[in-house]
């Protein structure tokens, strides 16, 4: 459809027909610095869906404690995993988006956001409508849901397009935890990795990211989700690695809430106390490697496992940018786009 001749000089300008797909990942600070993890802190854990105590009780806790105490302990675990392209978060999401544009070619626009901070959703969204999308998948990068990542993407999509006038058309990709095509994927890439290691390990730990384990007597499908997908990724390696035993974990805890359990610490110091001696770690709730698998994982993971007397410590990238994980996310996308592009 071509502009119209005869709309005002001060009407923005009007193009239709474009597919766009927004991936969308969970936000990182801009630096490694104290400050910039305190304002990303300050609107992450403000989010009511990551928080759920009342406000004027948590607005006391999270300023006159949290905001005061964490910033600085989290930044100094950042330095540790920051690259010269920034957090690897951004980085690998941003190379996620690039390598699907590849994919998919021209026709369908490709772009990526964060939750928290930046690049925003609704700036995102401001730009595909200005490259003329009409349509837009919005893709969470969570395989597993959750009220604190996936339904909060959703919100802050609703609350973009309620301040927008002419919005596009929207869908969003399901969870896709027990996918085929994820699990395929997960076992194509974790198979190779660990083939590759110098070491044959007796064990496998999936580690997830946790949740306060009140949402799952709630009725957040989260913990089941993870718990489907460490069964059907145990089932498809188990040909190639009959020898070795696959456990599951929730790492990441935070604040005083009890959280699901058994926690990834816990499990490396009870299996090294066992007697394991060589562990390989994978994090297949994570698309991308972040802070908490680069820093909490490979760097706090190993001393734990070490200490409790673990020999050979291994932790696997997650899918990235690499070949298996971006062929699962075109087809997951593909499927989705049906009828639109
Ligand atoms: C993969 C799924 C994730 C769930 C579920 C999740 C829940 C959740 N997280 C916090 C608190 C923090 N998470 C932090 C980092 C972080 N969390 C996820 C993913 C999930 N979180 C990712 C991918 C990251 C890494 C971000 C990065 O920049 O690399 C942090 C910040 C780091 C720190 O200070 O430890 C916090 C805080 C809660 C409270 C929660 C569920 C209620
Ligand atoms: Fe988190
Ligand atoms: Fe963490």
């Amino acid at each position: 459809m071509t502009p119209d001749a005869n709309l005002p000089a001060s009407h923005p300008p009007v193009s239709f027909g474009k597919v766009g797909v927004m991936l969308v990942n969970l936000g990182t600070p801009e630096a490694a610095t104290p400050a910039a993890v305190r304002t990303y802190l300050a609107e992450f854990l403000w989010d009511r869906r990551v928080v759920e105590i009342p406000r004027p009780v948590w607005w006391l806790i999270l300023h006159g404690i949290i905001l005061r105490t964490r910033p600085a302990k989290s930044a100094h675990a950042y330095a540790q995993v920051w690259t010269k392209d920034g957090s690897p978060l951004a980085f690998h999401t941003k190379a996620q988006a690039a390598t699907l544009q590849a994919h998919l070619g021209d026709g369908v626009v490709v772009d990526w956001a964060m939750r928290y901070g930046q690049p925003s959703i609704p700036a995102v969204l401001e730009k595909m409508k200005a490259a003329g999308c009409d349509r837009i998948l919005v893709a969470p990068l969570y395989p597993q849901f959750s009220g604190a990542t996936t339904a909060s993407v959703i919100d802050k999509l609703g609350e973009a397009l309620a301040a927008m006038r002419w919005q596009p058309a929207i869908r969003t990709l399901p969870p896709y935890y027990d996918d085929a095509a994820h699990i395929e994927a997960l076992r194509k890439d974790v198979a190779a990795q660990l083939r590759a290691l110098a070491f044959k390990p007796e064990v496998l730990l999936l580690s997830f990211h946790g949740m306060p384990e009140r949402t799952l007597h709630l009725g957040d499908p989260y913990h089941c989700q993870c718990r489907k997908t460490a069964r059907l990724l145990g089932a498809a390696l188990a040909s190639e690695f009959p020898d070795v035993r696959v456990e599951t974990s929730f790492q990441s805890r935070f604040g005083r809430a009890k959280w699901l359990e058994p926690s990834t610490e816990d499990v490396l110091a009870k299996l090294a106390g066992e007697g394991v001696r060589s562990l390989a770690i994978a994090a297949p709730g994570f698309s991308s490697d972040c802070v908490e698998t680069l820093e909490e994982l490979a760097i706090r993971g190993r001393e734990v496992f070490e200490e409790a007397g673990g020999k050979d410590y291994a932790v696997l990238e997650c899918l990235n940018a690499r070949e298996a994980g971006m062929e699962m996310i075109e087809a997951l996308v593909r499927r989705e786009l049906g009828g639109w592009a």
